[in-house]
């Protein structure tokens, strides 16, 4: 596994649909390392969405760039796999029947791995391959949904809010399958999600978007080692680092900052939950963003001698 390449890359990229006059997404540079399983975090309407369908090559960007595993989006559409968050999928075709138009959709590649859909499809025995999909719940919808993305093997795995309707069993389930994925065949997931517990234990690399920015990215421990909370009887002066938010707390205040050196002396400082980091940020989007260095874009002159040489004789 390569950890240096990359599955995503973007520079200054930004969207605006037509009917939106304002950006959804606005300069937003980053890189995603392959072999991660990365959440993407952010309120409603942040630009999550956008984002994975940018990715999946399902919109083009009105500024800026956006690499798929070292190409455009489109020429990497065989490689990737996107579960979007309405799952469509046809009614009328039975479970077995929808695993089958997905082989065979994925002939062509050589890559389809019917036991892995069968896996995540009838993992927990509550669907029947008979079933019609019209028929099933919401949650059993993503199954097959999730199915389908892992019977492709694809290097890049796209996924909408695939805990939200997914009973406990099923989300432990789904995490073990995304896990062993990204461990045993080096998939790279990026997942959206509001259920920040769950990430926690599956994710380790974060990006967090906030009225249409991006606020934090970086490898998910890094990120929450960087932040610390501070108690006291006032509110932190210069020499605390970066405040990220501030709030009074009985006689005193607490503050979220990043600290830039030594910690200060008159303060009890605790390590924040991923919580606490997170509704910060969003609450507070004047706060300076943070990129761990793994999450930066690489420079040019890096990406060009990383490059082999192509004409060396
Ligand atoms: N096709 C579209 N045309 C116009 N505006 C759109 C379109 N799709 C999304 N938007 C707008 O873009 C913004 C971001 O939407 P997006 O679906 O990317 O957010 P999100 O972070 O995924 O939200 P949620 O957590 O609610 O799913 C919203 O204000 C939404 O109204």
């Amino acid at each position: 596994m390569n950890y240096d390449a990359s599955a995503l890359e973007a520079t200054g990229l930004g969207m605006t649909y037509t009917r939106h006059r304002k950006a959804v997404l606005a300069d937003c540079s980053f890189r995603l390392p392959q072999g991660r399983i990365c959440a993407l975090v952010g309120p409603n309407g942040a630009g999550k969405t956008t984002l994975l369908r940018l990715a999946a090559g399902l919109l083009r960007p009105t500024a800026g760039a956006l690499t798929v595993l070292g190409r455009t989006p489109a020429e990497a559409r065989e490689r990737i796999a996107y579960v979007a968050q309405s799952k469509p999928l046809h009614p009328h075709l039975s479970v077995a029947g929808t695993l089958r138009y997905g082989a065979e959709l994925n002939r062509r590649s050589g890559r389809w791995d019917q036991q892995a859909a069968e896996r995540i499809a009838y993992g927990d025995g509550s669907i029947d391959p008979g079933a019609k999909i019209r028929t099933l719940s919401g949650g059993q919808r993503t199954r097959v949904a999730l199915a389908l993305a892992f019977g492709k093997r694809a290097e890049l795995l796209l996924i909408d809010e695939p805990m939200a309707d997914l009973d406990p069993l099923a989300r432990q389930q789904l995490t073990g399958a995304l896990m062993s994925s990204a461990v045993e065949d080096g998939t790279t997931i990026v997942m959206s999600s509001h259920v920040i517990p769950e990430l926690e234990g599956t994710c380790d690399f974060l990006f967090l978007i906030a009225d249409g920015r991006l606020r934090l990215g970086g490898g998910f421990e890094e990120v929450m080692a960087a932040h610390t909370l501070l108690t006291g009887a006032a509110a932190p002066g210069p020499g605390c680092g970066t405040v990220i938010e501030q709030r009074p707390a009985g006689r005193g205040c607490t503050a979220l900052v990043r600290p830039d050196g030594d910690r200060p002396g008159d303060w009890l400082a605790e390590r924040p939950t991923t919580e606490e980091v997170l509704l910060a940020h969003i609450r507070n989007t004047q706060a300076p963003p943070f990129l761990t260095e793994s999450a930066r874009p690489v420079p040019r002159q890096r990406q060009q001698s990383a490059r082999p040489q192509e004409n060396a004789a």
